[in-house]
């Protein structure tokens, strides 16, 4: 068998388009489980979100209750042991007039301070602003909401935690509107939001309060991994492509082999017969058909037997197919041979054949079956066959015991010399289509001519294959009516079918 290399030409591309699609996956891959963690993290920020407003507005609730608020001792106090009760409330007081009075914390202020930051006035009834400074006389930024007169201050802490757990993603908490952004967080470990990159945005909106939560990531997928971890996993998934590609592109190369292809058709016989007509050139009739095998495939089209036989002889499936064409051809032609004693088929031998010892007793034991005559059958040995002389010698003898007839194929072109012709008593010499196609060339036609008056004094019957034209047919039929003719002048190789419509023509023919 001949050693095959896989076909590489498009192994670049496909790598190439491999390598982009896992790169795809992979990057949809970590988006996808981005995007989960996204939402694992936006329903945290949530909750803690809604337990903060619900703090709040729960405060500003019960200091609603207090009944004829006013600045006074008796308020403030009121004021401080509702705030005593609010995790998240820093500080509780009254508001007139854009102006703060009083709060827990600070009790009195002497100093009211106006409230210049611009509230976000909330369908809802509440008012907002975020990290609003100089309230108090300290450097503390606070967020505010106010309802009526009462106003609750809160500092930025209650997401600090989560700022800082959170490597990942930007976030803020915005009102359902998009008007009012209540807290809002930049990750060091995004990208610039200015990038042209592309944000991965998750929105989870709360259902008692009328704001949401919005995550953002503008680092999805593989844009994620730092620089150089990204071109490693780039680099790893070439590889892997590449394996993959290389492996693929092997296998289909041997799914595609003539060997792979040819083993498949053998073990599921695919492989079929064609019959080529021999003339009787006195008669212009069929007296018989040579066996050809033949083998059509998908991929590699109508393989000639010269190169497909070879390859089964590497492969060590010739002897099935030479046991199996055997028995085909002579079942398929036994009705023929049956009515007509004088049909013959040639069945073309290797060495196996000559080599293996039963092989004759299988064709004996086959006419048998198929009730035929054994003087039927021809063995067409080629000259170009490779074995020893005693050998073929002892083959011969052996068929002719048991009645076969032996014809010597492509005489002239391979090792036998005039001893092959003397030691072995074959009963058909073929001459090549070297020979036949070669009779208007001078030269060769004074060999044909020397050939033609050889055989003759053997007394052998003589086959000229390979007979294309009228000239051909016209010299050997000059020359001697008793020769045979086996050439597309007649007829290419036939199917059975064909074989027998050709026979209905042939006043030879008997009823099929
Ligand atoms: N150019 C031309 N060619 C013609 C003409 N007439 C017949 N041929 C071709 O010549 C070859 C004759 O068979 P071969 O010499 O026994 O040579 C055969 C035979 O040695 C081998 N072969 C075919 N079938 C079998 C088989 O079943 N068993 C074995 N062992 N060998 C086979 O393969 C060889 C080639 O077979 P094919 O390709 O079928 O080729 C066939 C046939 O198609 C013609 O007028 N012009």
């Amino acid at each position: 068998m001949q050693g095959r290399t896989p076909n590489f030409n498009k192994l670049p591309l496909i790598v190439c388009l491999l390598m982009f699609f896992l790169t795809c996956v992979f990057h949809v891959s970590v988006s996808y489980f981005q995007v989960r963690h996204q939402k694992q993290f936006s329903n945290v920020l949530l909750n803690k979100a809604e337990h903060i407003s619900a703090d709040i507005s729960s405060a500003i609730n019960a200091a609603s209750q207090i009944s004829f608020r006013q600045c006074n001792t008796q308020t403030i106090n009121k004021l401080r042991v509702i705030l005593a009760n609010y995790e998240y409330v820093h500080d509780l007081g009254l508001i007139r007039k854009g102006k703060v009075k009083c709060t827990a914390n600070w009790g009195k202020l002497d100093n009211t301070t106006l409230l210049t930051q611009q509230l976000y006035n909330s369908s809802s009834g509440y008012d907002f602003a975020a990290e609003v400074a100089g309230v108090f006389p300290v450097e503390t930024k606070y967020d505010v909401t106010k309802r009526d007169d009462i106003i609750a201050f809160t500092v930025n802490k209650p997401f600090k935690h989560i700022d800082e757990l959170n490597k990942h993603f930007s976030f803020k908490i915005i009102s359902k509107n998009k008007e009012y952004v209540f807290h809002h967080y930049e990750s060091q470990y995004q990208f610039n939001s200015k990038t042209f990159l592309p944000t991965q945005q998750v929105e989870t909106c709360s259902t008692q309060f009328s704001y949401c939560v919005v995550t953002e990531n503008n680092r999805p997928g593989i844009l994620y991994f730092p620089l150089y971890i990204s071109v490693l996993i780039i680099c790893m998934l070439g590889l892997i492509s590449f394996l993959i590609a290389y492996s693929l592109s092997s296998y289909f190369d041997k799914q595609n082999s003539m060997e792979f292809r040819l083993r498949s058709a053998i073990k599921n016989a695919q492989l079929y017969l064609e019959y080529q007509p021999i003339i009787d050139v006195k008669t212009n009739k069929i007296i018989g058909v040579e066996s050809l095998v033949r083998w059509k495939d998908e991929i590699h089209g109508q393989v000639s037997p010269e190169l497909f036989l070879g390859v089964a002889e590497q492969l060590s499936l010739y002897p099935m197919l030479a046991y199996e064409c055997a028995m085909k051809a002579l079942k398929e032609l036994a009705p023929i041979m049956k009515t007509d004693h004088g049909f013959s088929v040639a069945i073309n031998v290797n060495a196996y054949e000559i080599e293996n010892p039963e092989f004759l007793d299988y064709l004996h034991q086959l006419c048998s079956k198929y009730e035929l005559r054994n003087e039927q059958v021809k063995i067409e040995i080629t000259e170009r066959i490779g074995l020893p002389l005693t050998l073929l010698a002892c083959f011969a003898l052996k068929a002719k015991k048991y009645g076969f007839k032996i014809a010597l194929d492509d005489f002239g072109t391979g090792v036998s010399n005039l001893v092959w012709l003397t030691e072995i008593n074959f009963d058909v010499i073929k001459i090549d289509k070297v020979f036949t196609q070669s009779i208007t060339d001078g030269v060769k036609q004074k060999m044909i001519l020397a050939i033609m008056s050889l055989v003759s004094e053997l007394n052998r019957t003589v086959i000229f294959e390979g007979v294309e034209t009228e000239d051909e047919y016209n010299f050997i039929e000059s020359h001697n009516e008793d020769y045979q003719i086996q050439g597309w002048y007649f007829y290419k190789s036939l199917s059975l079918q064909d074989l027998q419509n050709a026979l209905v023509g042939n006043d030879n023919a008997q009823t099929l």
